[in-house]
C-alpha cells in the first residue's frame, strides 16, 4: 500500500509536483500519465525517496524518508527512465544486481538468486541473451534487461518509469502483462508513468493526470480518459474511442489537408 498526502517536490527550490494526495492500495496498478514535463518522472521518483519532497509519502504506512537505503531496496524496485547501466556487465550479472538487497553482509549470490533471475529473463524473453554484454543490446532488449533487475529485486512495491518505451508491441504487452500477473498472484502494487494512454486504460485500476505539477484528473479509466479532457492538457487532436474489450481506446486524428 502506498499512499501520499500533499507531496510536493521540485529541484532547487523549484517547485514541479504540487500537493498530490492519492492512495493507492495493495495489489492496485495507478498509472501517472500527462504531457512532456508535468512532472511524473519527478513524482515517481519522490515515492521512491529519491527527490526530497514535502508532504507525506508512506509506504506500508511507514515514512519512506525513515526507510534505510537497504529497507528501502527491499521493500520498492525502481525502474528510471534512462537507466545509467555498469560498463562491462551480462545481461544475467546485471539482474543479479537486483539480488543486492536480499543478501547478507559479504554473502555471494547463490542458486536460488540465481534461479530468480533465470525465471525473470524467461519471462522477459531475454533467455537467449543472457550471457550478451549490456552494450550490444538494442534499445528495446536494454529496457527488457532494467525491467529484469527490477523484477528480481522481488519487492512488493514497483515504480516504473515509461517501461514500455523502446519496445514493440508485443513485448510491451507481455511486459505489462508480466507486471500485472504480479498484482494479482503476489499483491504488487504498482505504480507506473505511461505516455501510451490506451495500454494506461487497460492495465491501471487508477489514472492520474498531471499537468504543469498538479493533478487535474483521477479516476478509472472511463472517468480519465475523456476526449476534450486529454485534448485540453495535451493539445492535441484525438477521439476515444469504445475498445474490443470495452476499455477507452485513445486515437490521435490527423490535421485535415487542406
Ligand atoms: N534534475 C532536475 N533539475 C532541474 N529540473 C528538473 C530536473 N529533472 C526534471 N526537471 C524539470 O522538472 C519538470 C518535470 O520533469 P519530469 O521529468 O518530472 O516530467 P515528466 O512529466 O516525467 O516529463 P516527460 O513526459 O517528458 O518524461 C521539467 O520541467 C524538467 O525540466
Amino acid at each position: 500500500m502506498i499512499e501520499l498526502v500533499g507531496v510536493s517536490a521540485g529541484y532547487r527550490g523549484k517547485p514541479v509536483v504540487s500537493g498530490v494526495s492519492v492512495p493507492v492500495p495493495r495489489g492496485s496498478w495507478l498509472a501517472i500519465i500527462g504531457p512532456n514535463g508535468a512532472g511524473k518522472s519527478t513524482l515517481l521518483k519522490a515515492i521512491a525517496g529519491l527527490v526530497p519532497c514535502s508532504g507525506s509519502v508512506l509506504l506500508d504506512g511507514k515514512p519512506v524518508g525513515e526507510l534505510t537505503s537497504r529497507e528501502r531496496a527491499r521493500a520498492v524496485g525502481y525502474a528510471p527512465q534512462v537507466p545509467v547501466l555498469p560498463e562491462g556487465l551480462s545481461v544475467t550479472d546485471y539482474a543479479l544486481l537486483g539480488r543486492t538487497p536480499h543478501l547478507g553482509a559479504l554473502a555471494r549470490e547463490g542458486a536460488r538468486d540465481l534461479s530468480v533471475v533465470q525465471q525473470v529473463l524467461a519471462r522477459l524473453d531475454l533467455t537467449s541473451l543472457a550471457g550478451r554484454q549490456l552494450r550490444t543490446l538494442s534499445g528495446g532488449e536494454r529496457q527488457r534487461a532494467v525491467l529484469a533487475r527490477v523484477l528480481a529485486q522481488q519487492t512488493g512495491i514497483l515504480l516504473l518509469d515509461e517501461p514500455t518505451t523502446g519496445l514493440d508491441i508485443g513485448h510491451a504487452q507481455s511486459l505489462l502483462d508480466l507486471v500485472d500477473r504480479l498484482r494479482t498472484e503476489d499483491g504488487t502494487t504498482v505504480v507506473s508513468t505511461l505516455h501510451d494512454l490506451t495500454l494506461a486504460g487497460q492495465y491501471a485500476d487508477q489514472l492520474l493526470l498531471l499537468d504543469r505539477g498538479s493533478v487535474v484528473a483521477k479516476g478509472n479509466a472511463a472517468t480519465v480518459l475523456d476526449s476534450e479532457v486529454l485534448a485540453r492538457h495535451y493539445d492535441a487532436r484525438l477521439a476515444v474511442l469504445d475498445g474490443p474489450d470495452g476499455n477507452p481506446v485513445v486515437v490521435p486524428k490527423r490535421r485535415p489537408i487542406e
